[in-house]
Formats: C-alpha cells, sequence, structure tokens
C-alpha cells in the first residue's frame, strides 16, 4: 500500500555555531503511524522536534507534510494544518481550568482573527459551541471531566500530564508529537499512557512522533524507530532489532545510558 506520508523530513540540518545539533537527518512517519525518535542525551532530538515544528528554522533541508512542502511556513501555520506537539515541560496555564487550557490552546492553534468573530459572529459562536463539547468529550475520554472546572495546579502531574495530550488532541491534528510523555510519571500511569497513546492512534487515526527515553514506552508503542547520536541518524528500524543493534547500544553505554534508562 502506497500512501502519502502524513510526514517527511529531508535532509534536515541545523547549526548552533560550532555545533552540528541536527545533521542531514532524513525520516518519515506514515499515516497511523507511530515512529520512535531516540537517542541518548544531547543527540538532536529536540531540536530535529523544533525543526519539525517550526519553533526553529533549519539551516539546510526540507519538511514535507501531508505532501505539501512546509519547509517556509512558521509554526503556527503548521499547526493550522494539522501539527500537534506536547511538551516534556508541561506548557498548561497553572492558575486556568483544566477546560480553559483545552479552549485556549485551540484558539492560539487556529487564530481565528477579531475580525473573524466580529463579522461572522454565527459561525464565531457555532465554532465555539462545537470547541467546548470537543473540550468536554475529550476530558471524559481521559476520565478528566470531574475536573474540567478546576485550575490545573490542583491536578497531580499524571493528570497533567494528560491534560497536556487532551490539550494537544482538541485541533484533531493529523500528526501528534510527543515530547517524553513518559517523563515523571509512575509505572501504573506508563501503563496507562502507553494505552491511551495506542487508543489514540486507532480511535483518531492519526499519526504519532515520539520522543521518549523510557524504552519500555518504545518498544511497546512504535513501529518504527530512529536513533540519533551526536546529530546523526545512527540507526533506523523496529524498535526490537534497534535496541539490540552494537551501534546503538555503544552510543548509549558511551552516554551513560545503563544508569538512566531500564531496556
Ligand atoms: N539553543 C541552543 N544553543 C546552542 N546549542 C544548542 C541549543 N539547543 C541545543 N543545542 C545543542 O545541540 C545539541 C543537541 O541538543 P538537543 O537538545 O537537541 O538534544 P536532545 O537529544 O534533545 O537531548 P536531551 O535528551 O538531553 O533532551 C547539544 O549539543 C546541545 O547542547
Amino acid at each position: 500500500m502506497t500512501s502519502v506520508p502524513v510526514l517527511e523530513a529531508k535532509n534536515l540540518t541545523r547549526r548552533f555555531g560550532g555545533v552540528v545539533a541536527v545533521n542531514d537527518v532524513s525520516l518519515r512517519v506514515g499515516r497511523s503511524e507511530i515512529v520512535g525518535l531516540i537517542g541518548p542525551n544531547g543527540s538532536g532530538k529536540s531540536t530535529m522536534v523544533n525543526l519539525i515544528t517550526g519553533e526553529l528554522p533549519a539551516d539546510g533541508g526540507r519538511l514535507i507534510f501531508d505532501g505539501a512542502d512546509i519547509s517556509s511556513q512558521p509554526s503556527y501555520r503548521r499547526a493550522r494544518l494539522g501539527m500537534a506537539r506536547s511538551f516534556q515541560m508541561l506548557r498548561l496555564f497553572l492558575s486556568l481550568s483544566v477546560e480553559e487550557n483545552l479552549l485556549l490552546a485551540h484558539h492560539i492553534r487556529m487564530k481565528s482573527s477579531m475580525f473573524d468573530t466580529i463579522i461572522a459572529r454565527r459561525s464565531a459562536v457555532e465554532e465555539e459551541n462545537s470547541v467546548r463539547k470537543r473540550a468536554r468529550e475529550l476530558l471524559a475520554w481521559f476520565d478528566l471531566e470531574e475536573f474540567a472546572d478546576n485550575p490545573v495546579s490542583a491536578l497531580s502531574i499524571g493528570q497533567q500530564r494528560m491534560v497536556e495530550l487532551a490539550r494537544g488532541l482538541i485541533s484533531e491534528p493529523k500528526l501528534f508529537v510527543l515530547d517524553e510523555p513518559a517523563a515523571g510519571l509512575s509505572p501504573p500511569n506508563v501503563d496507562r499512557l502507553i494505552t491511551l497513546i495506542h487508543r489514540m492512534r486507532d480511535e483518531f487515526g492519526m499519526s504519532i512522533l515520539l520522543v521518549e527515553h523510557d524504552m519500555r514506552v518504545v518498544r511497546d508503542l512504535c513501529d518504527h524507530v530512529v536513533v540519533l547520536d551526536s546529530g546523526v541518524m545512527i540507526a533506523k528500524g523496529i524498535p526490537e532489532m534497534v535496541v539490540k543493534d552494537p551501534v546503538v547500544v555503544e552510543a548509549y553505554i558511551g552516554s551513560g545510558w545503563k544508569r538512566r534508562a531500564k531496556a
């Protein structure tokens, strides 16, 4: 079956002074695929994600999203086209309610202008109602409905991580980039996260690019994995094979991975 991949990153490169943080890296994420982006600390994962979502401009390479070249598009346009991301350091508004965080995320991403709101008042109201409905549905999906009106600060870290995921889903992205979603979660919450990410893919039909240090999460979720080391792609393939690849093992051991990751 040949379908246009959701994302094709072609030969992306990004330098910071003398450091080549991402060096000629290509990857693709197919429809409804979960692709892992892994590598030791400082290998270039966050930079790669920032190049994909448009937070950082690339020094070279191209980015094709849903068949269109978006290399020169700013991050808010990429979001409007259907790209969402979650952050390892959660970017929630702690004093706002859980529901308000979702609504705000939608408005920021879709950027309906003041002009639109005034001129097309009826459609703006309709959109507001349908976004509110979707927010409630998503919160129910994450078992967070009862907290909809509570400030985010009143939730546990595990629940806040779920709000972060719901916030990304509110605009129905085609591609969801998850940056270390398991960071700081207890083992039972990691199990729950794995189940929810599987369901996100299956029920919403979205594609996922997953940056993660926890190898259990990577093995349980990813169809394919791309491994970076010092900005260069050193391996790719199915998780079971990649984690046994001597080049990958060497890269992780050299970085002190054994102390950090539980294989
Ligand atoms: N804004 C920046 N200015 C200068 N150097 C940077 C900047 N961002 C990243 N780097 C450098 O680029 C390289 C790749 O960093 P990056 O944060 O992308 O790695 P990473 O794989 O995400 O690491 P981690 O797993 O620790 O989050 C590192 O050498 C880092 O020091």
